[in-house]
């Protein structure tokens, strides 16, 4: 009896991946560790471990790195070695590896290390934008606009973030139609693509539908990103929601590292490793070696001296030494 029930289920939940997973047929892993991952850690985390844990990254198939940030150093020290980073990265081929700009201070030091992507980040809300920028949405956006203007004008990507897109730790609720109408200036502005932010993580499935029908009035699926941190465990639910209205681009952070300065509250992004084993569980083929993942994310979690908040990260143990052999378990429900 007890077998068959849980049969039933594993049947009804197969039939929902193959549902969301014919819609997305492939899944654009955007890892922000190196940058959003060890933003927030207090103990400055050397340039050589940062670079290591790039490579690793890379070596494991992650093909979009955000690498580092271009900020002010009196804001956020520990990114304060962004040009060292990026000058002495050995950058693998066909790995794109952008950088995230305040202002066009930052922009023009980033310009000196050959980057070819950069992300801007207007808040999606007033408290926010005054505590991570000092200033208003709207002065945000004329200031990412400078920024934006220039990066197009000189052949380098811009990437536009929207943070607390689902709630503020100032301002509490969001209205959606402000996201969309923010979302709406990035595209203006020449962005190729706009991640949004659940800079809190306090977003559940509902409210992620809630946002993508007004956001989805302004834009199509495929120029969307969604950027989940996992404060009250709900980033892979919401990712689902996400991928039922088609999104092809996932930001994550390896070993669920992650957190804002300056949002109360905010804690790790939703872990790679978690959502590259969720992928495969749904057939949809990342190219990302989740046992050199595992390797990348103990490797940053030991140094860090805390244990990974990654669970699948966690679960694997030392119980899989063979990628082949993951895939073929993460994909045992389908
Ligand atoms: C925007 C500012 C600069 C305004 O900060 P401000 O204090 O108003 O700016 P300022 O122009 O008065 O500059 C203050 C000092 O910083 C210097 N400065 C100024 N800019 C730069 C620069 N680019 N690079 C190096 N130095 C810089 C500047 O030269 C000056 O130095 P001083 O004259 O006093 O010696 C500041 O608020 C800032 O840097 N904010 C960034 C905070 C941040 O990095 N937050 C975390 C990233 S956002 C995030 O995590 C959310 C996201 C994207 O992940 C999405 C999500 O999770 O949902």
């Amino acid at each position: 009896m007890q077998f068959l029930k849980s049969s039933c289920i594993r049947k009804t939940f197969s039939a929902t991946y193959r549902t969301i997973s014919n819609k997305v047929p492939e899944v654009r892993i955007y890892e922000v560790g190196p940058r959003d991952g060890l933003q927030n850690e207090s103990k400055f985390v050397p340039t050589d471990i940062k670079i290591e844990l790039i490579h690793k990254l890379a070596a494991a198939g992650i093909n979009n790195i955000e690498s580092a940030s271009f900020v002010s150093p009196k804001w956020v020290k520990q990114m304060s070695d962004g040009a060292e980073v990026m000058n002495n990265l050995k950058r693998s081929p066909g790995v794109n590896y952008p950088v995230l700009i305040p202002n066009l201070k930052g922009y023009e030091a980033a310009k000196k290390c050959n980057i070819e992507e950069i992300a801007i980040f207007p808040a999606g809300s007033e408290g926010f934008s005054q505590k991570n920028l000092n200033c208003s949405v709207e002065e945000g956006l004329k200031r990412f606009k400078v920024v934006a203007d220039q990066a197009v004008q000189d052949g380098i990507r811009v990437r536009g973030y929207v943070s607390c897109v689902l709630g503020c730790p100032y301002d509490g609720s969001i209205s959606p139609k402000a996201i969309a109408k923010i979302t709406e200036e990035l595209f203006a502005m020449g962005c190729y693509e706009v991640s949004l932010g659940d800079t809190i993580g306090v977003g559940t499935a509902g409210s992620v539908r809630r946002l993508m029908q007004e956001v989805l009035a302004v834009t199509t699926p495929d120029k969307l990103a969604l950027h989940f941190h996992d404060t009250y465990g709900q980033g892979l639910s919401n990712l689902v929601a996400g991928l039922e209205f088609g999104i092809k681009t996932v930001d994550s952070s390896i070993s669920g590292l992650g957190g804002c300065p300056y949002a109360r509250g905010a804690s790790g992004n939703l872990a790679t490793e978690d959502l590259v084993y969720f992928l495969y569980g749904l057939g949809v083929n990342t190219n990302v070696d989740l046992v050199q993942l595992v390797e990348a994310g103990r490797y940053i979690s030991n140094f860090l001296a805390k244990p990974t908040e990654s669970k699948v990260n966690r679960a694997l143990g030392d119980r899989f030494k063979n990628h082949q052999d993951i895939i073929k378990m993460a994909a045992c429900t389908i």
